[in-house]
């Protein structure tokens, strides 16, 4: 799967001058809740990605609100297993709520659209990990993060990047006084 011609294809692959979450500032941005608006693509997304992880044993799939609802979901329905999603606790991590539970020892997958520094999806991690959860894995759409993301388990992309991205103070963009788009 060209999982990049999708996101070109869907107007989701942005170029110009972005904040990410993280602080850092980078002139490409993947706008994944474009594509995964088109169900079809959404699901091709949720089938390739279960593939990679389907000899794994997935009780469930878990991914980081909000990019991660519609992932989880799909992921989740190609594997058989149950879709979840972790929420902002309003204290800088991420909690379970609306009566999503975890059966203690139940096997998870955790699941991301793009892995930039990969404290997003650590915080859907110990969210579900706090209630039992054993991690088994982590899938992401794109991982960004130049190799440096790690979780301590198989961390699998349906695609890998070398994305430039800068601290505020380094950014060449910055610097050419390019307006910061925040998406
Ligand atoms: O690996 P990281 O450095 O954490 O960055 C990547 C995260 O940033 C984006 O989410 P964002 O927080 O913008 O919110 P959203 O999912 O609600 O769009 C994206 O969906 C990832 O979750
Ligand atoms: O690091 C991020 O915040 C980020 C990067 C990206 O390409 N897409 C996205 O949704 N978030
Ligand atoms: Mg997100």
């Amino acid at each position: 799967m060209d999982v990049l011609e999708l996101y070109r294809r869907t107007g989701a692959l942005l170029e110009g001058h972005f904040l990410l979450r993280s602080g850092l500032h980078s002139p490409l941005f993947l706008q994944s809740a474009a594509l995964l608006q088109h169900p079809l693509y959404a699901e091709a997304v949720g089938e390739a990605l279960g593939k990679l992880f389907e000899d794994e044993g997935v009780d469930f799939v878990i991914g980081p609100a909000l990019g991660g609802v519609v992932l989880s979901f799909v992921v989740a329905k190609a594997l058989g297993a149950r879709a979840l999603f972790a929420e902002k606790d309003g204290q800088g991590g991420m909690t379970l709520r609306r009566g999503l539970t975890v059966n203690p020892g139940e096997r998870f997958l955790a699941v991301e659209d793009v892995v930039t520094t990969g404290e997003s999806v650590r915080k859907a991690i110990r969210a579900a990990e706090a209630r039992g959860g054993v991690l088994v894995g982590v899938g992401a759409i794109v991982d960004r993060s130049g190799g440096e993301a790690a979780f301590g388990v198989p961390f699998r992309a349906l695609v890998r990047l070398g994305v430039p991205q800068y601290l505020p103070e380094a950014c060449p963009l910055c610097r050419d006084g390019v307006p910061l788009e925040e998406v």
